[in-house]
């Protein structure tokens, strides 16, 4: 198959696009073809894992075929769908995604959905390591040839003690049923996906956007699928997820990444990034937009025009301001209304001021003098740049920059706020040049300006504009080039017989053809462009989205096709949420369905019977996930007065395998780490929201009482750092213990 494609990728390659027609024909073939040698790549490693072999009833209850053919007994499931050469394109493995592969992962013996004989296989590289059988029936399991094995779920087992790399691995092989309901659920509006610590939420988020781009192919390759994920470290972790089941088309961003040419890295408080996640901000970026809608204040302002003062005052502003107010435009697109009124109010002023009778006050102009007067107005730039002044073009970092930096705007914009909340928004900082300093929480902000400045035509537009120009003046050059380099002779006495480039071709069809061949995925035009609609969106860690963040998610789903995932027991984030409800009702109403996921798969039992304590505390009402497994490592706890060099000492000591991680609070990351580094330089520390979503062998928590303090979800940020472990969870206090963690043993 690589070997066709790479052929056929030749071809294409090779063959001349005359028309724009052919040459964009000739893209999306060559489109395809790379996507298809990406994929094959990709299902390299494990290509075929599944096999079922149904039963007699099964079989006989087949549809029968168009061509006639009876159904196979035997259906061997891959990491993606393969069809033989021969005459039938008999199905050699079916893709994981594929209808007739599903029970594979649904088969119980309890419900054996017409499979006889499960069967799971191991390889590495080409060759077959281990298989494992299953009678459904008569539920007896073979053990494996290859290997020293096992049971039931051995390779379920195998993978979920597999040591930790770095970065998360694609689940086809052993889908678990509650994860396989979602994956493919067929709901068309809100799914939200609750489930504790390592259920396989991310994992099921992922597969999800890979059972969609299959089953849906044609609408979401143009429209695209969007994940977000809580921070940069979080998306690389799971980075490789979907490339590896051949899925490339995605979109991962953080909140922070959304804005177009914004790329927050700027750090707020929790009090600030609380008070900027909450809807009362609508108000005040109302509030601040209108600010710029500003009059001249009494007297006015004066502005030379044909030999004239001509004063622009409240009364031409507040006439102007109102008529613009009134087409319940964005701010930028209702200037020119204002403009029009505006120049409309003094041309007619100025007429009457040039042009009266002296004796009587009767006007002396026609209407065609006021029209001059009108359009010398409306071309001469002092007045037009004064009048604008008053009603400026504004940008969203323009905005949130002077709200924030300029302390009377700001009190004018948070009228009832205390003075504590405003002060946590005001900021003294100088801007960085790419808007690096703004944080994730500003992002949001952005996006609500835009809105309402109606920022984004104007802005695409100009851009767009701006890109088309360059285009041409590019083709321009690249014509005048060819005919520059034609023959001096033929200069002056030009052969009618020679076609010149001009003859065939001008810039502006050029250009048009440059424009088929700027290469570009769905993911990266919607990546650009603020207003492009994603055809399905998949939030991950989704409680830790403030509302006003969630408002910008819903602008890129209209259609609200989403699959929401989370946790409301770790919520960290203080502008975060507590309440599914609270969330969706505004958006859908109660259009929403609620899932759950009851196994953790990720940490073992021993750890999990102290962070189910802490649980119980967070929402008493939520069902603790029940542990897969159980290691026999029990975790402890050791007291220090240095407790970071202790856990550094203890770490660099016990060379436990696998990943090993310090959590620590958020504010006291920097010192953690300070000493970290002097006692055991390798060692990796992470802030406790850094290390949402991810996961570690070896956790080693770094002083508890710091973490409950650090936030108001203090118990929370507790929890999600006890549950990164898949193996050993380890304590170091300097202070006391919390009473949930009071008992664990001393250690090591
Ligand atoms: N069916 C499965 N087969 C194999 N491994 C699985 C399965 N389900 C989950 N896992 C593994 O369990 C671990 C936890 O999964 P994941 O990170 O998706 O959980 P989560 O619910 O997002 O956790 P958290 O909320 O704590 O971030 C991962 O290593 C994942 O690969």
């Amino acid at each position: 198959m690589r070997a066709n494609t790479r052929r056929r990728l030749g071809e294409t390659l090779r063959e001349s696009a005359g028309t724009p027609q052919a040459l964009s024909e000739r893209e999306s073939y060559e489109k395809m073809y790379n996507e298809d040698l990406a994929k094959f790549d990709a299902a390299e490693h494990n290509l075929y894992f599944g096999r079922l072999d149904l039963t007699d009833d099964a079989l006989a209850a087949e549809p029968v075929g168009d061509r006639g053919e009876a159904g196979e007994r035997t259906r061997r499931i891959g990491r993606i769908g393969i069809l033989d050469d021969d005459e039938f394109d008999t199905t050699l493995l079916l893709d994981w995604r594929a209808p007739l592969a599903r029970p594979f992962y649904l088969a119980t013996p309890a419900a054996p959905e017409g499979v006889d004989r499960r069967r799971h296989v191991r390889t590495r590289s080409r060759a077959v390591r281990g298989v494992s059988d299953e009678y459904l029936q008569s539920g007896r399991i073979d053990g494996d040839r290859a290997e020293v094995n096992v049971v039931n779920e051995s390779a379920l087992v195998d993978a979920l003690n597999t040591a930790r790399t770095g970065e998360m691995t694609d689940i086809v092989e052993t889908i678990q049923r509650e994860q396989d309901e979602i994956i493919r659920s067929t709901h068309r509006g809100v799914l939200v996906v609750q489930g504790g610590p390592g259920t396989g939420k991310t994992a099921v988020a992922l597969h999800r956007a890979a059972y969609l781009l299959y089953t849906h192919r044609d609408v979401l390759s143009r429209s695209g699928v969007l994940i977000i994920g809580p921070n940069d470290d979080f998306l690389r972790y799971i980075g490789q997820v979907l490339p590896s089941l051949g899925e490339t088309g995605v979109l991962l961003s953080t909140i922070g990444d959304l804005f177009p040419d914004v790329h927050a890295a700027g750090v707020d408080t929790r009090t600030a990034a609380s008070i900027k996640g909450d809807q009362r901000m609508l108000a005040v970026l109302r509030s601040a937009v209108r600010g710029r809608q500003s009059l001249p204040g009494r007297g006015g302002v004066t502005v030379p025009f044909d030999g004239y003062e001509l004063v622009v005052d409240n009364e031409v502003v507040s006439a102007a301001r109102s008529a613009a107010r009134a087409t319940r435009r964005a701010h930028n697109l209702a200037q020119r209304t204002f403009v029009r009124v505006a120049l409309d109010e003094l041309a007619a002023r100025h007429a009457r001021h040039i042009g009266s009778s002296e004796l009587d006050g009767t006007p002396l102009l026609t209407s065609g003098d006021l029209e001059d007067i009108r359009r010398e107005l409306e071309l001469d730039d002092a007045v037009v740049t004064t009048v604008t002044g008053f009603w400026p073009q504004l940008t969203p970092q323009g905005v949130l920059r002077d709200l924030y930096a300029d302390p009377t705007y700001l009190r004018r914009s948070t009228r009832g706020w205390s003075d504590e909340d405003r002060a946590a928004l005001h900021r003294t900082a100088a801007p960085a040049a790419d808007d690096a300093d703004l944080s994730p929480a500003d992002v949001p902000l952005l996006d609500e300006l835009a809105e309402l400045i109606g920022y984004r035509t104007d802005e695409a537009d100009r851009i767009e504009r701006a890109r088309w120009r360059q285009r041409l003046s590019e083709a321009q050059d690249a014509l005048d080039i060819l005919t520059g380099s034609a023959p001096q002779d033929l200069e002056d006495d030009l052969d009618p017989e020679i076609l010149m480039a001009y003859d065939l071709i001008d810039a502006e069809q050029l250009a048009q053809r440059q424009e088929h061949t700027q290469y570009r995925t769905t993911a990266e035009r919607a990546y650009t462009d603020r207003t492009w609609t994603f055809g399905h969106v998949i939030v991950d860690e989704a409680q830790e989205l403030s509302s006003m963040a969630w408002r910008m998610v819903m602008r890129r789903i209209p259609n609200r096709w989403m699959t929401v995932i989370g946790d409301t027991a770790q919520t960290g984030d203080a502008a975060g949420s507590t309440s599914w409800a609270d969330v969706f009702t505004p958006y859908v109403a109660n259009r929403w369905r609620l899932s759950e996921l009851t196994v953790n798969y990720r940490t073992p039992s021993e750890i999990t019977a102290y962070a189910n304590r802490l649980l119980a505390r967070i929402s008493p009402e939520q069902q603790p996930p029940t542990s897969l497994r159980s290691n026999g490592i029990e975790p402890f706890a050791v007291r220090a007065d240095d407790a970071a060099r202790a856990a550094a000492e203890l770490v660099a000591a016990a060379r436990w395998p696998g990943l090993t991680t310090i959590i620590t609070a958020d504010t006291s990351v920097a010192a953690v780490r300070a000493t970290v580094a002097t006692a055991a330089p390798d060692i990796d520390v992470h802030a406790i929201t850094a290390s949402k979503g991810l996961e570690f062998d070896n956790v080693v928590v770094v002083e508890p009482a710091d973490l409950i303090d650090g936030s108001p979800r203090g118990l929370s940020d507790l929890y999600v750092a006890l549950t990164r472990a898949t193996q050993r969870a380890v304590v170091v206090h300097e202070k006391d213990l919390p009473e949930d963690l009071a008992d664990l043993p001393a250690g090591p």
